[in-house]
């Protein structure tokens, strides 16, 4: 099985190997992937799509001396299998196993870490800056998709790598998909869409502008029909990247290994700038992912039948299905509101919204900033917008946040899906900050709602409130608790005490209230009495009731599953050092200071010690400590 596979331990392998024998080499990959992903879950469509050409590039070029780089790193399951890693590929996205990124310290070919989109170019042209300074003559190859190219920071890099003429080699890999169908001028006119119809009625436009050009229209059209090819050849793709100032090579098709391996031979011999436009099929090879490559995209494991192995019974409905939900509601009953996503519609739930009000969605590409200051424009003209964006992919758009919404005290509503720990995506996916990034914004508004329910109350207060304010909640589902019918609205800067206790107070935000109230179940049959605040608001904090609390246990134990530097447990600490309270002992849970490699969310919690044990466990800790340490201590009883 996989024969030709089995002898490739490196590109030094590969080089090994006939161009002819390449399509079976291919196919025995693909076969590979099939296997491994359909187990593990992961990125499949991507990767599919991708296997011709990783091995043309590392047949071409040589890795590590020569750099490759790909852009989001998601479509690099191939990469990985040519570089010494194909034996622990199943582990991939695992606990402790290989990420599922391109990661430097993995290997020495993983040129540049990825998991955010549209950096390729950039890293790759610094690279490119130093070889020519270091006087090396190896290659840098940069592989972006048409998605990530939407990407401003894709055409930052373009730009300047056009103005430095240093040797820099792109490749856009063009599938016409982002994580959903492709969306923007930009991408009609990289891909197909410049033949057939578009093309057509495109010249008919030119040729009735020509005709009316009194005197001389005639002989421009006469002119124009004689060079129609080098007008067709204008108005190809090659167009917009050339007036950047790159050779422009393509379309090619990705997925002829031998016509790719040709033609990069001969790209290799090009000085300068140069994009290699290569059009791939996403999900290539497998019937289902080629007809659905969204919903091939990510993948929990499934049968190779084509249907997703059966998710295990939702016990509860995703936050993000909620959020889809309550979105659908509001708009029904508010032609203000709008939704923005940057390019990821399923992924924050907005499909129902844009399937129902087509006319009032946004999905922007992945162009995170400019999605929140286009939204902030909306809002100056009195409409609702309400961006959902990962919590880790807002962190693009934090001067957005602060320069465009909240100094312009803007009504933007900004829902921040995958806060917190998400699981396989590992460190470049958590939404590990923003509880961090976001509190220090004067005129923000920040809030986490305890469980499914409370975040449908918080995506109808945050609509009506009418000046910036942020919500986060976490990938995945929620409680299982009773959905009310009714929205609430709830009071700004409010919280709410959970239940009593005298010992200390277990003060928690988010999604870390139900494990705080079943951590103060475990330390009753310790015979410790934790009184358990769902927080609501990191800002504004509910002073009252904190301060209260604080007076009444003298021990409090904040829990966030957010970044403990500058997080929800730091608020706290502020408030009660302001108000001269430092006898009041405070113990902080939450995510220390380093970044949380890849596992499932429960693994992970349980690591940082943000499950139900976990919170016990430290709170009997620090009790105990406290006691034993300093008996004068204020919560010592
Ligand atoms: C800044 C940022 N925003 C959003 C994403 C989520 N995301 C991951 S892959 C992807 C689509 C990428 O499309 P493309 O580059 O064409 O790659 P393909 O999957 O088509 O191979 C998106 C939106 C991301 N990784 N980074
Ligand atoms: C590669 C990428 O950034 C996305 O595909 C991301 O992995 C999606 O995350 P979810 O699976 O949480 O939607
Ligand atoms: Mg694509």
């Amino acid at each position: 099985m996989h024969k030709l596979l089995q002898s490739i331990n490196g590109p030094q392998d590969l080089k090994k190997l006939g161009v002819h024998e390449l399509p079976n080499l291919a196919e025995e990959v693909r076969s590979y992937l099939m296997e491994t992903v359909s187990k593990t879950g992961g990125h499949l469509a991507s990767n599919l799509g991708c296997v011709e050409l990783s091995i043309a590039l590392h047949y071409c070029f040589n890795s590590p001396a020569d750099k490759i780089i790909f852009d989001v790193g998601h479509q690099a399951y191939t990469h990985k299998i040519l570089t010494g890693r194909r034996d622990t590929f199943p582990t991939q996205r695992r606990y402790r196993g290989i990420s599922g990124f391109p990661k430097r310290s993995e290997s020495e070919h993983d040129a540049f870490g990825a998991g955010h989109s549209s950096t390729s170019i950039s890293a790759g042209l610094g690279m490119a800056v130093a070889n020519g300074l270091n006087g090396d003559a190896h290659r840098v190859i940069s592989v972006i998709g048409d998605g990530s190219l939407t990407g401003g920071m894709a055409f930052e890099a373009l730009n300047q790598a056009g103005h430095l003429r240093k040797n820099l080699i792109v490749v856009l890999n063009d599938n016409e998909m982002s994580i959903s169908r492709n969306v923007g001028a930009l991408s009609s006119f990289i891909s197909r869409k410049m033949t057939g119809g578009y093309y057509r009625s495109l010249k008919k436009e030119i040729e009735g502008l020509l005709t009316g050009i009194p005197a001389i229209g005639g002989n421009i059209l006469h002119f124009a029909k004689k060079a129609e090819n080098s007008l067709k050849g204008f108005l190809t793709p090659g167009t917009l990247f050339e007036a950047l100032g790159f050779e422009y090579v393509g379309p090619i098709n990705g997925h002829d290994l031998e016509a790719m391996v040709g033609i990069l031979e001969n790209v290799k011999q090009i000085e300068g700038p140069i994009l290699v436009h290569v059009m791939t099929k996403k999900g290539k090879g497998y019937g289902p992912a080629e007809d659905m490559p969204d919903k091939f995209h990510g993948v929990s494991p499934f049968s190779l039948d084509g249907k997703p192995a059966p998710a295990p019974r939702a016990v509860a409905p995703s936050y993000t299905q909620v959020f889809g939900e309550t979105m659908v509601k509001l708009a029904e009953r508010d032609p203000k509101v709008v939704a923005i996503t940057a390019a990821m519609p399923d992924g924050t739930g907005l499909t129902p919204f844009a399937k129902r009000y087509p006319e009032r969605f946004f999905d922007v590409g992945i162009a995170e900033q400019h999605a929140l200051t286009f939204a902030a424009g909306l809002a100056t003209q009195g409409f609702a917008p309400v961006a959902a964006i990962y919590s880790t992919f807002a962190q693009r758009a934090y001067d957005q946040v602060f320069h465009d919404i909240c100094l312009q005290k803007l009504p933007v509503v900004l829902c921040l899906d995958r806060g917190g720990l998400v699981g396989d995506d590992g460190p470049t996916h958590h939404g590990a900050f923003d509880l961090s990034y976001l509190r220090h914004l004067p005129e923000l508004t920040v809030m986490a709602p305890k469980d499914e329910n409370e975040l449908q109350h918080m995506v109808y207060t945050a609509v009506g409130y009418g000046r910036p304010i942020a919500l986060r909640y976490p990938r995945g589902a929620g409680f299982g608790v009773p959905m009310d019918r009714e929205f609430k609205e709830l009071p700004i800067g409010k919280g709410e005490l959970l239940q009593d206790g005298t010992d200390l107070t277990l003060v928690a935000i988010g999604s870390t209230v139900h494990p705080a109230l079943e951590a103060a179940a475990l330390l009753k049959e310790q015979g410790i009495s934790a009184a358990v605040v769902n927080a609501r608001f990191v800002k504004p904090l509910d002073e009252e009731l904190i301060l209260s609390q604080a007076e009444k246990t003298g021990c409090i134990v904040t829990v966030e599953e957010n970044a403990l530097m500058g997080g929800f447990g730091s608020a706290v600490l502020e408030l009660l050092a302001d108000r001269g309270l430092s006898q009041v002992r405070v113990k902080r849970i939450g995510i220390p200071d380093r970044y949380i490699e890849q596992g499932s969310q429960a693994q992970l919690r349980a690591d940082l010690g943000l499950d139900k044990e976990g919170i016990a466990a430290t709170c009997a800790a620090f009790l105990k400590g406290r006691r034993a340490d300093a008996p004068q201590l204020a919560c010592v009883k």
